[in-house]
């Protein structure tokens, strides 16, 4: 089978062509090339396949072989993918997921994307609550929905933030039925934020593009950010701007194709 390695600001997936490819049991084959050690090396898996209803279709499946709704990071590099592959000559173009279809406009550098602008949808945002978490303690975080779940914790320091064993024990957590993503944010001022993510599925990622858009809108709900945010992640910066019009969160960010292979793995 053949397979692209890309990435998003270090969040890094792998990708297979299913117009070429056939993908029997995505589930056990995140699994497999996700592995750092055994595989490929990921944070997870991405099919890019036809769909009906847009010009392209977007499978994702973190490193535990869950299937996600929908993945920032790993959207502006199907963009990529299919412009700098030649399956379109659109710059913009649709890609339907499992949160719905969005609207991709890719940005070239010598004929090539180096960056793509998602239309990320509306953020469905619900009240900051109170959760317990041993020993004995508790964590204040607002919830917030991009199409896959996020729980968004305001830290001083997220370098001081206890993320190895909130993170996890958040994730699984009973008050979420499908776990959760997890952000740590810091606000430095009201447009710049940084944050560091344990993700449903497959724990911390340099950097998680719905769980930056999820942070922003907690920040501009609570007041304490303005609608156009630098947030600032270990693998570097995504621009998340607000329209407050359309109720629409736009995510711009870098794409990156590190190489391309062929396995047997499974
Ligand atoms: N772990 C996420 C999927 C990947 C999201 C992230 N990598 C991004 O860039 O949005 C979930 O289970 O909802």
């Amino acid at each position: 089978m053949r397979f692209t390695k890309m990435e998003g600001l270090g969040n890094d997936y792998v990708y297979v062509n299913c117009f070429r490819e056939k993908v029997y049991d995505p589930e056990i084959l995140a699994r497999l090339v996700s592995d750092r050690h055994r595989g490929i090396g990921g944070d997870g898996l991405i099919l890019i396949g036809p769909s009906a209803r847009a010009d392209f279709n977007m499978d994702i499946y973190n490193a535990d072989g869950s299937r996600a709704e929908m993945c920032g990071n790993g959207i502006r590099c199907l963009g990529k993918y299919v412009y700098d592959h030649g399956m379109t000559e659109k710059t913009e173009f649709t890609v339907e997921t499992q949160a719905g279809i969005k609207r991709l406009r890719c940005i070239l550098q010598d004929g090539r994307v180096v960056a793509v602008c998602v239309d990320m949808g509306r953020p469905d945002i619900g009240a900051a609550v109170e959760m317990a978490v041993l020993p004995d303690e508790t964590v204040d975080f607002v919830r917030v929905s991009m199409g896959n779940p996020h729980a968004v914790v305001w830290v001083d320091d997220i370098y001081v933030c206890q993320m190895e064993t909130l993170g996890p024990e958040m994730e699984v957590h009973p008050m979420f039925p499908n776990r959760t993503n997890v952000e740590f944010v810091q606000i430095v001022d009201e447009d710049h934020m940084r944050m560091r993510v344990w993700e449903r599925g497959s724990g911390e990622t340099f950097a998680c593009g719905t769980g930056a858009c999820a942070a922003v809108a907690a920040g501009i709900a609570a007041g304490r950010t303005r609608d156009s945010v630098k947030v600032s992640l270990l693998g570097g910066t995504l621009d998340i701007d607000y329209d407050r019009q359309n109720e629409t969160m736009y995510m711009t960010g870098p794409a990156r194709e590190v190489f391309e292979g062929w396995t047997d793995i499974y």
